[in-house]
């Protein structure tokens, strides 16, 4: 989809926090738009987590404005932000590890009934359905059965943000979601953001620049709280001020491909 035909689905205006006397984040604007990928990046310390606590409700700003859709959630609680659409994955995989890849896919499901009640009730051919679409689509299906403890670091990844997706956010918040990753699981997860953000709307923070580079289409940076640049990874490596703050001066190839 064209970026002019699709609708902002999050904006952020005029954002500050301020942690006792110290602004973690001072005025940052952010509009992300209804299927869109986009990373959020800059150097430690620049305030790329406080942004996604602030977006789901963990951390609220001390002055700001967040809309997502159509209602006004600045001051709504972390739980009725996650109601309303907005999932959050934290770096450590928060999966139940003694149960199945299978299970764990099932209780994540959107659905009235309590966790202990949903793993006695007999599932639903549909439920049962979006389990196995969910289990292909981040490639477990062949690992329904393994206890998720058994799973590598990669996997266990894939099968929280499969957790994730049950739920049917509209946008999904990640925090560098490929650190600890072989090449070729930081790859396919690069491929399922990509499959995700087909439908739904994602801002991953990262500090892998290669993986940002492969993948993205738009970066976000910010430095000391602020929005410094925004535009494709292209524009975002040429200028200066970037190169200055986040790349150490250094603009050589070495530069792009270190990590923050
Ligand atoms: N609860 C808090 N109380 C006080 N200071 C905080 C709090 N949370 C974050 N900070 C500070 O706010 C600044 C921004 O932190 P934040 O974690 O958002 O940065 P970041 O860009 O995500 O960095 P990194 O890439 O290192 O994770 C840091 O200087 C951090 O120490």
């Amino acid at each position: 989809m064209k970026e002019q035909t699709r609708s902002v689905i999050l904006q952020c205006d005029d954002i500050t926090v301020d942690f006792d006397g110290f602004k973690a984040v001072q005025g940052m604007n952010l509009r992300l738009l209804e299927g869109e990928l986009r990373f959020l990046i800059g150097p430690n310390g620049a305030g790329k987590t406080t942004m996604l606590d602030m977006i789901c409700g963990k951390t609220k700003p001390t002055s700001g404005r967040i809309v997502f859709g159509s209602a006004e959630i600045t001051r709504m609680k972390e739980h009725q932000i996650a109601e309303l659409g907005i999932g959050r994955k934290f770096q450590t995989p928060s999966i139940f590890r003694t149960l199945s890849v299978f299970d764990n896919l099932e209780i994540a499901m959107k659905q009235p009934r309590g966790v202990f009640a949903t793993m006695r009730a007999k599932l639903r051919g549909e439920d049962r359905d979006r389990v196995h679409a969910q289990l292909a689509m981040i490639g477990l299906e062949t690992k329904a059965s393994w206890r998720a403890g058994d799973l590598s670091h990669g996997e266990k990844q894939w099968l929280e943000i499969g957790m994730m997706l049950m739920q049917e956010p509209q946008v999904l918040l990640l925090d560098e979601p490929v650190a600890g990753m072989t090449d070729n699981e930081t790859e396919k997860t690069g491929e399922l953001l990509r499959e995700i953000s087909r439908t739904q709307s994602v801002i991953v923070v990262e500090h892998d620049m290669e993986f940002v580079r492969n993948f993205a289409s738009k970066v976000t940076v910010m430095h000391e709280g602020k929005l410094l640049k925004e535009g494709s990874m292209e524009e975002v490596q040429r200028d200066d001020r970037v190169a200055e703050v986040y790349l150490g001066k250094r603009r050589d190839a070495d530069a792009s491909r270190s990590t923050a």
